[in-house]
């Protein structure tokens, strides 16, 4: 049985582990991937996150194999074949697992304790070990040999953005920490920095974060706003649509293509912008159906985040994968059979701004999403940038997904965790909204407000504005989206 090692802290040093957070500045980072450079580095498992991180680390001058289980090698599976295809080095435990000074373990978390065991025995003394999730440690309590250095590296974004961004020259927010209880050499620090330097990670914003911020903050940022609610908003939207007539395919393609469209301009300037895209009475509208489903969902959201940060979550999720995943992979049949996801999109044409204009509804799911899971992270005790990063700023990359190949693409490009709490949250959050929605007509979802006069009144207009750009979310969104810019440019 596993035990949650955030529950055995004091609350003193829960209060202080889930407060960590410091946005470091680029000089830190003026060592590159020297830390690194000479020392072998063994990925395990070749998937979302291990394939591409991969990729950018070898190209950023760094010696880069893969370890993968041996039935995986045998039956050159997807991972074998996503190494090798692209001139990886690919080895069994035995053979690569003791030549390794830093071994990454990038397989998914519900396999870490097995995958640490069977990997631990056969790891050179002080060598390092390092996770993209902070699970393993933290909510299975996971102990690590004492002469092994623990080291998170955390992309803010699914592993296909993260080869995408370093292709362009950039690169992901990304959060490091060291376990404090294995960092033997005291050279942690200089390994994970370097290792957020050889992802391009450093050139977007690195925060030095804890193993339980870092835990607490993404289960939370991935099944609320990023996954859940972008599922239960498509099929709420999808469905109201066709039962008041709107051509299906028409429907299909306004929600595939109109997440990522009007978060596109969420990324840019924030909530205050996405709605500024607006007319102002649509604007008005979409403010008042989010403070409206903000007071439905809050209770919701508050229970997301008590349930991960009591280990709640975490325990009911371990027990669905010691009973062969039924509730997951019943979730997941149940998502294949939704009617949006049956519909194609249609041959129409949809112009940026009829995004906007005709997704009123759509517009203000993301804004009430966004909000109350930056409220309810900050009020657990996750930093403002932490819970930036978690809701608003991942948002758009996950919205990128879903026009891919709809919420199939979504669900298989995140990881388990992220997935098992997408579809939680959609359970809960369908029958919640299921009164709101019936007072629900196509003005706000599918053809606009169609007015002849777009005349509002001064003082609402005025009190909007500056509810939308007093929020604390658009505060610290203006200070890192500075920080991104700034790094663009030097780049
Ligand atoms: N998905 C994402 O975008 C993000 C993921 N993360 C974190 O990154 C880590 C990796 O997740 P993700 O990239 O989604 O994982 P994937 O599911 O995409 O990849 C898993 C890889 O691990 C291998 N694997 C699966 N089971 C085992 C096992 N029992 N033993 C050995 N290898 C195994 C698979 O190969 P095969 O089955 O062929 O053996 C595959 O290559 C997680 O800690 C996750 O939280 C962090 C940020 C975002
Ligand atoms: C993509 C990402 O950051 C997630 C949502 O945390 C995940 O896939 O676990
Ligand atoms: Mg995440
Ligand atoms: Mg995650």
């Amino acid at each position: 049985m596993s035990n949650n090692y955030f529950n055995t802290l004091p609350l003193r040093e829960q209060l202080e582990q889930l407060g960590k957070c410091r946005f470091m500045s680029m000089d830190e980072f003026s060592d590159g991937v020297e830390a690194l450079k000479g020392k072998k580095i063994v990925v395990i498992g070749c998937g979302a996150q291990g394939l591409n991180q991969g990729l950018n680390l070898r190209d950023s001058g760094l010696d880069v194999s893969y370890t993968l289980r041996a039935e995986a090698i045998a039956e050159k599976r997807q991972s074998w074949k996503n190494a090798t295809e692209n001139g990886f080095v690919v080895g069994t435990y035995e053979e690569l697992i003791p030549t390794a000074d830093v071994v990454l373990n990038l397989t998914p978390d519900k396999q870490h304790t097995p995958v640490v065991n069977a990997v631990m025995p056969l790891m050179k003394e002080g060598a390092c070990l390092s996770y993209s999730h902070g699970f393993n440690i933290v909510e299975e309590g996971m102990k690590i040999r004492e002469d092994l250095t623990v080291i998170m590296v955390a992309p803010k974004c699914p592993g296909s953005e993260v080869r995408a961004e370093y292709v362009r020259g950039f690169g992901v927010p990304t959060l490091i920490a060291v376990h404090e209880d294995n960092d033997p050499q005291g050279e942690g620090l200089a390994l994970a920095k370097a290792y957020a330097v050889g992802t391009g990670g450093h050139k977007a914003g690195v925060l030095m974060s804890s193993f339980i911020a870092e835990v607490k903050s993404d289960l939370m940022g991935e099944q609320t706003i990023l996954c859940g609610m972008l599922q239960t908003g498509s099929l709420l939207c999808f469905d109201k649509m066709v039962a008041e007539g709107i051509d299906a395919g028409y429907a299909s393609k306004l929600i595939q293509y109109g997440w990522e469209t009007i978060t596109e301009a969420l990324k840019y300037g924030g909530v205050t912008n996405m709605l500024d895209r607006l007319s102002n009475p649509a604007k008005i509208k979409a403010f008042d159906l989010a403070e409206e489903m903000k007071q439905i969902m809050r209770p919701l959201y508050n229970k997301h985040q008590d349930d991960i940060i009591d280990g709640t979550f975490s325990r009911t999720m371990m027990e669905d994968w010691a009973n062969d995943d039924k509730n997951l992979l019943g979730w997941r049949a149940e998502t294949a059979e939704t009617a949006f996801e049956k519909t194609p999109a249609g041959d129409v044409e949809i112009s940026e701004q009829e995004y906007f204009d005709n997704g009123i509804l759509m517009v203000a799911m993301v804004k009430a999403g966004v909000e109350l899971a930056f409220e309810t992270m900050t009020a657990a005790g996750i930093i403002p940038d932490s819970a930036y990063y978690e809701s608003l700023h991942e948002t758009p990359l996950i919205a990128n997904t879903i026009a891919r190949k709809k919420l199939y693409e979504m669900n298989a490009t995140i990881s388990d965790t992220a997935e098992y709490g997408c579809y939680l949250y959609n359970h809960a959050c369908l029958p919640l909204l299921a009164d709101f929605m019936k007072d629900i007509k196509t003005d706000v979802i599918g053809k606009g407000l169609e007015l002849d006069d777009t005349g509002v009144d001064n003082a609402r207009l005025i009190e909007v504005n500056a509810a939308l750009r007093s929020h604390p979310v658009e505060a610290i969104g203006a200070v890192l989206r500075g920080h991104m810019a700034d790094m663009k440019k030097i780049v």
